[in-house]
């Protein structure tokens, strides 16, 4: 389970929140809201008070780059540091095997990254976050840049993720994504979370 606590950064919060291993959580919220803050802030991307536990281990007593693996942010721009796109990750193989699951040409670990289309780089970023130690994904509007056909395959593979016990906060601005994918849906508005119905 993963749980917030106090959580508080800029005009975000306090933040108590607890979502089971295996749920789907969905915020929506108007642009600048906070949604991404909020998600940085889980990550422990930026400074921030309050605190995270994941099934009762706090990521205050825990090193930032191994939270991170666990409790991982994909942000709607996603960052790159290398040239080719294999390089990103660490297991050759299970790229592969992800490829065709997001609709993605086998060969793409061969690619430079400049030639990478927005909704190629997002679908990338995705599964660079699905390692073995991953256990929640923290996912910034993970289909706003793709067509129908890739975003339902995205979210196939993230129901399939879901039955295997990951967590998902999924930042949308599509409600009916949200419908789709969410156990708990919530509204981000004046720095609190609202549950819909
Ligand atoms: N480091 C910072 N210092 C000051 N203000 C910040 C900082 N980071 C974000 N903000 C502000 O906080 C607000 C919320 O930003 P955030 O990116 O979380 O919005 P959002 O809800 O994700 O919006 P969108 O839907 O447009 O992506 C924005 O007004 C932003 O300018």
């Amino acid at each position: 389970m993963l749980a917030t606590k106090q959580l508080h950064r800029l005009h975000v919060g306090p933040i108590t929140l607890q979502v089971d291993g295996g749920s789907c959580v969905s915020i929506v919220g108007r642009s600048g809201s906070g949604k991404s803050v909020l998600l940085r802030m889980i990550a422990d991307l930026d400074p921030h008070e309050g605190d995270v536990l994941l099934d009762g281990e706090a990521c205050s007593g825990m090193p930032a780059p191994q939270w991170r693996r666990r409790v991982s942010y994909v942000a709607a721009a996603s960052g790159w540091w290398n040239d080719k796109v294999g390089p990103h990750f660490r297991d050759a193989a299970a790229l592969r095997e992800l490829l065709p699951r997001v609709g993605l040409a086998p060969d793409v670990g061969e690619w430079e990254v400049a030639r990478l289309s927005t909704g190629e780089r997002q679908r990338l970023a995705l599964l660079r976050a699905m390692t073995p130690e991953n256990r929640v994904l923290l996912l910034d509007e993970p289909t706003s840049g793709l067509d129908a056909e890739s975003t339902w395959l995205v979210e196939e593979l993230l129901r399939e993720r879901l039955a295997q016990g990951t967590t998902l906060l999924l930042v949308t601005h599509d409600p009916q994504q949200a419908v789709r994918l969410a156990h708990r849906r919530y509204r981000l508005a004046d720095g609190q979370l609202q549950e819909s119905s």
